[in-house]
């Protein structure tokens, strides 16, 4: 069992040659879209402090956090149970809470016009007089380890190393860290800490704690198996937007969270999206005469919002919505009444 999870989700050690790199990269992408990175540059000082905060925040009374609940553009509070990750399976929603920031967008800016961009909403500088510096600094560090991850990427699938750099001027980068409650996950009765869902954007980079509870899915097990933390890893993963850009090659792969009910548990994912207007189109690498594109051309911006439309009949994928939804993640619920 540990061999099959070892071989499934790799362990990428990025102190080495990036033309290593890029092959090992290559292989864990096409195999299942998940692996560890290891010697990844972010300080770990950091990572220890950012977790602190959010479990700072996350113990504050409710009627604090409510003061900034998600707003139409993704950012803010996300309470217990809002989201509910796999509809079909789950009787109640994910046993989990969470806070989104984005890049900063000034309200003024035109770039707030498009949907998912805007202000953050912080947590009080009473409260928490350390949250957004701390946050900030880690958003840095994590935008810098995706950017390495992207040159990689080009280099797995046989392109220039900076192909992706040009559609990367504005992205669309969310930091969501999370907090699982001690409750525990009841898959035949369908409660999980977050119901199985595959990413929808194109690459997430995942931090845990010590607490383990992530699980994808293995085709060749025919069930689901633990990804467990390691100490000073991320956990990367590929989301549905490079599976079709790759037309299939890249994988994103199925995954949940389930909880045992001893303790509390957190992790910070890291999605890490090109600007919104960014074609999304297979790549002249991942097609030929005899492997035509599975998939029209799209947007990044137009395929994620397809993606909440097809889970979130309120929706509308050409202005800006009226509800706070959950960005990442297929089948993902509307926040009710969090506009
Ligand atoms: O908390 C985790 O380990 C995974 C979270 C996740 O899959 C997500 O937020 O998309
Ligand atoms: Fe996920």
């Amino acid at each position: 069992m540990g061999t099959q999870i070892d071989a499934a989700v790799p362990c990428l050690d990025m102190s080495q040659q990036e033309n290593v790199l890029a092959a090992q990269l290559r292989k864990a992408c096409i195999d299942t879209g998940f692996f560890y990175v290891a010697n990844h540059g972010v300080a770990e000082d950091l990572i220890e402090q950012t977790f602190e905060e959010n479990r700072k925040f996350f113990a504050l009374p409710e009627a604090s956090k409510r003061e900034i609940l998600a707003d139409k553009n993704n950012r803010g509070w996300t309470p217990l149970s809002e989201e509910t990750l796999d509809t079909a399976n789950q009787t109640e929603g994910d046993t989990k809470e969470g806070l989104y920031f984005g890049r900063e967008v000034p309200a003024d800016s035109p770039e707030a016009a498009q949907p998912l961009h805007g202000p953050n909403q912080w947590p009080s500088q009473e409260l928490l007089p350390e949250y957004r510096r701390v946050s900030e600094a880690y958003f840095g560090a994590v935008t810098n380890l995706g950017m390495r991850l992207l040159r990689l990427l080009a280099l797995a699938l046989g392109l220039a190393p900076d192909y992706f750099l040009p559609m990367f001027g504005r992205p669309m980068l969310f930091l969501r860290p999370l907090h699982y409650i001690p409750r525990r996950s009841q898959p035949d009765q369908g409660i999980f800490a977050a119901g199985a869902h595959s990413d929808y954007g194109m690459l997430t980079l995942l931090a845990t704690d010590d607490a383990p509870g992530l699980q994808i899915w293995l085709e060749s097990a025919g069930r689901f198996v633990d990804v467990p933390p390691r100490k000073g890893a991320f956990i990367i993963n590929l989301g549905d937007m490079l599976e079709r850009w790759t037309n299939g090659l890249f994988k994103s792969t199925l995954h949940r969270v389930v909880t045992d009910g001893s303790r509390h548990r957190y992790s910070i994912p890291f999605f890490f999206e090109p600007d919104f207007d960014t074609c999304v189109e297979c790549l002249p690498c991942c097609c030929g005469p005899d492997n035509p594109p599975r998939y029209p051309p799209t947007t990044s911006g137009q395929h994620l919002l397809d993606k909440y439309a097809q889970t979130h009949s309120g929706y509308e994928a050409t202005s800006k919505a009226t509800n706070g939804v959950s960005a990442h993640a297929s089948h993902a619920g509307v926040l009710e009444g969090a506009a």
